[in-house]
């Protein structure tokens, strides 16, 4: 897979964070934001219109804490299932609530302080990655969690099992962006490292948009950057590019 061409103005950019904007650590509150992310991220959006959303499994709030992003900044949150469009509005999915799902999965939590449980506010998500060999016991937990809930999917992401609205998914949301302004009517791009990223590149390929699968691993991805880092280094080309290019008129 090749590495991405540079946007032009009639673009509209998503980025997953997770694995994407910034590296995997070992535990979600322990990630380092690069300083110069916020402002670059929002420089680029300018550029675009405001055509640039963060879509994201994590909750909307936490990305809105690591990022520091204005309030009108496009975000999607625990997949899709809570999202904020460019006018700052948030639509949340109702979810049925996940207390009789949550045993389970709290009794092995506290068996194995090594776990982290997450909650969301749609959904729970089950961390082994300083307890690999929980693997299986996470599933099998994570598993009777989805028994006893209604409406709702499991995903094995990276180190992780969670579970989360059937309904929501990434590509779900970048489609709603894209029926609404300043998306509407531009070509789509993600940016992605895991298995919720796949369901965001088929819609967007679907649609004559582009691909981008962060690090290795199979992907329905057409284009690839190595890690993080080099997203970080696509933005600054991208943002250089973009500055030095005429204004086009994108239909509204
Ligand atoms: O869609 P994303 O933005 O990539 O979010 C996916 C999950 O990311 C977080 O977990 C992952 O990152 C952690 C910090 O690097 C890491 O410790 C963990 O092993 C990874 O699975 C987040 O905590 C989850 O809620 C997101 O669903």
């Amino acid at each position: 897979m090749l590495p991405p061409d540079l946007p032009d103005r009639a673009s509209a950019l998503f980025f997953d964070f997770d694995g994407t904007l910034v590296e995997l650590a070992p535990q979600p509150e322990a990630v380092h934001v690069d300083p110069a992310l916020p402002g670059e991220l929002s420089r680029l959006g300018g550029l675009l219109g405001g055509a640039l959303a963060i879509v994201s499994g994590r909750p909307l709030a936490d990305i809105d804490h690591h990022l520091a992003l204005p309030p009108r900044f496009g975000v999607a949150g625990v997949h899709g299932a809570e999202r904020r469009g460019a006018d700052g509005v948030v639509r949340r999915m109702a979810v049925p609530p996940l207390d009789a799902a949550l045993a389970p999965v709290q009794a092995l939590a506290e068996r194995h302080p090594m776990l982290r449980l997450e909650r969301k506010p749609a959904g729970l998500a089950l961390h082994y990655r300083q307890a690999p060999a929980l693997e299986d016991a996470c599933l099998a937990a994570m598993s009777e969690a989805l028994a006893r809930s209604e409406g709702m999917a499991l995903m094995h992401g990276k180190m992780v099992v969670e579970i989360k609205p059937r309904r929501a998914s990434k590509g779900a949301a970048v489609r709603s962006f894209l029926d609404e302004r300043p998306f509407r009517h531009r070509r789509p791009w993600f940016f992605g490292d895991d298995v919720t990223d796949e369901a965001a590149f088929e819609f967007v390929l679907s649609v004559g948009g582009v691909a981008v699968k962060v690090g290795p691993g199979e992907s329905l991805a057409t284009h690839r950057l190595a890690d993080p880092a080099a997203v970080r280094g696509w933005i600054a080309r991208a943002t250089s590019a973009l500055a030095e290019t005429p204004v086009e008129r994108v239909s509204p």
